[in-house]
């Protein structure tokens, strides 16, 4: 009888706690699949044989990126396995992982794939590495951005840094821009957000918290604030707040542009395990992309595992 194909699991001890690595593996089973934990620490050779490798390494990437040099060490050792093991399927890519480690290439990406439809976009943004508030205010001239504007980090994963934002009401607040960053325009959006959650060729979506309807003001102070506290299912910020006097008309979304989002991110990114963050633009009606995510938290996915697999099982077919 032919051995079961094995899938090499490969992430942090928190993710495969939160992926509940012993159902993923029950579902393989039920599949035919069999899973194991791969153990960068080890020769890959000596795990073998693997037809599969799924993996969240976006902190390894990162730290790699940064020049950490062990993780260097341990990502050439996986990046020359996959080199020299062509039929290995790898969910998702590496080089295409790299797009949504850096937040300026995935809004590029983006911008270049789907923004250029009639009801989608993505906010106006640059990349600022110069710390000269001239230069800044020319940047945000030539790149149609105006104020409020929120802060963000280059790295979108695994940095230390890549939730921490604020939100810029006026050109005196220009001075809180971190350097580097990624500058985006704030969009109002009455404080709702959709994460659309892909898996292969499947989706579905979620209504999240989100910032209030901030406008600009020249006497307001920066906010600063860590992007976990907003948008999580259990999330209560302050600043999600809507002001009490204020009349917000909200806008039903609409499932089908949602479908279109997640086929065009898919493509546009090459990658299977997404999750995309999208607000609707209180003034036009339009679906604004705000963020993309490699291999998400998919809460509020039903049946993950199965929809994982049958992902799996089409790539080795
Ligand atoms: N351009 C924008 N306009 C208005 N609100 C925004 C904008 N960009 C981000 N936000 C708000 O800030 C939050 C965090 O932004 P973003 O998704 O880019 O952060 P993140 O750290 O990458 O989040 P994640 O937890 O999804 O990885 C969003 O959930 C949304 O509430
Ligand atoms: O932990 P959660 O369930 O919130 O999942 C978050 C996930 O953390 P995880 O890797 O531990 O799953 C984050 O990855 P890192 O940036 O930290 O790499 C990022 O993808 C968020 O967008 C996810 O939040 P969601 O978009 O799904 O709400
Ligand atoms: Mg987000």
């Amino acid at each position: 009888m032919d051995r079961k194909k094995r899938v090499a699991i490969c992430m942090s001890e928190k993710k495969f706690k939160k992926l509940n690595f012993q159902e993923i593996c029950k579902t393989c089973d039920e599949y035919g699949l069999e899973a194991f934990k791969l153990d960068l620490n080890l020769s890959l050779e000596e795990q073998e044989p693997f037809s599969v490798v799924l993996h969240k390494l976006t902190d390894v990437i990162t730290a790699s990126n940064e020049g950490d040099k062990k993780t260097c060490l341990i990502l050439s050792k996986i990046e020359n396995y996959i080199k020299t093991h062509p039929n290995l399927i790898v969910i998702d890519p590496l080089p295409n992982i790299q797009k949504v480690l850096n937040r300026f290439i995935t809004y590029k990406t983006i911008y270049t794939s789907v923004s250029h439809t009639e009801n989608i976009f993505t906010p106006n943004f640059c990349e600022l590495v110069n710390p000269d508030i001239k230069d800044i205010k020319e940047q945000l001239r030539q790149s149609n951005i105006t104020f409020p504007i929120i802060c963000k980090a280059v790295p979108g994963h695994g940095s230390q840094n890549s939730h921490q934002m604020s939100i810029i009401f006026n050109e005196s607040g220009l001075k809180d821009c971190r350097i580097p960053s990624v500058v985006q325009k704030f969009i109002k959006h009455n404080a709702i957000l959709y994460k659309i959650f892909t898996v292969g060729d499947k989706h579905s979506f979620v209504e999240r918290p989100s910032l209030k309807n901030y406008m600009a003001c020249d006497l307001r102070k920066t906010i600063f604030f860590e992007s976990t506290n907003v948008s999580k299912s259990d999330s209560k910020s302050e600043l999600s707040i809507l002001d009490p006097q204020e009349k917000v008309k909200n806008f039903f979304p609409n499932p089908d542009i949602f479908d279109f989002i997640s086929k065009s991110i898919r493509q546009a990114f090459g990658m299977d395990l997404l999750g995309i963050d999208v607000i609707i633009c209180n003034e036009t009606g339009k679906y604004g992309i705000i963020d993309v995510n490699a291999f998400p938290g998919y809460d509020g996915f039903q049946n993950f595992n199965k929809c994982l697999i049958e992902c799996i099982l089409q790539k080795l077919n």
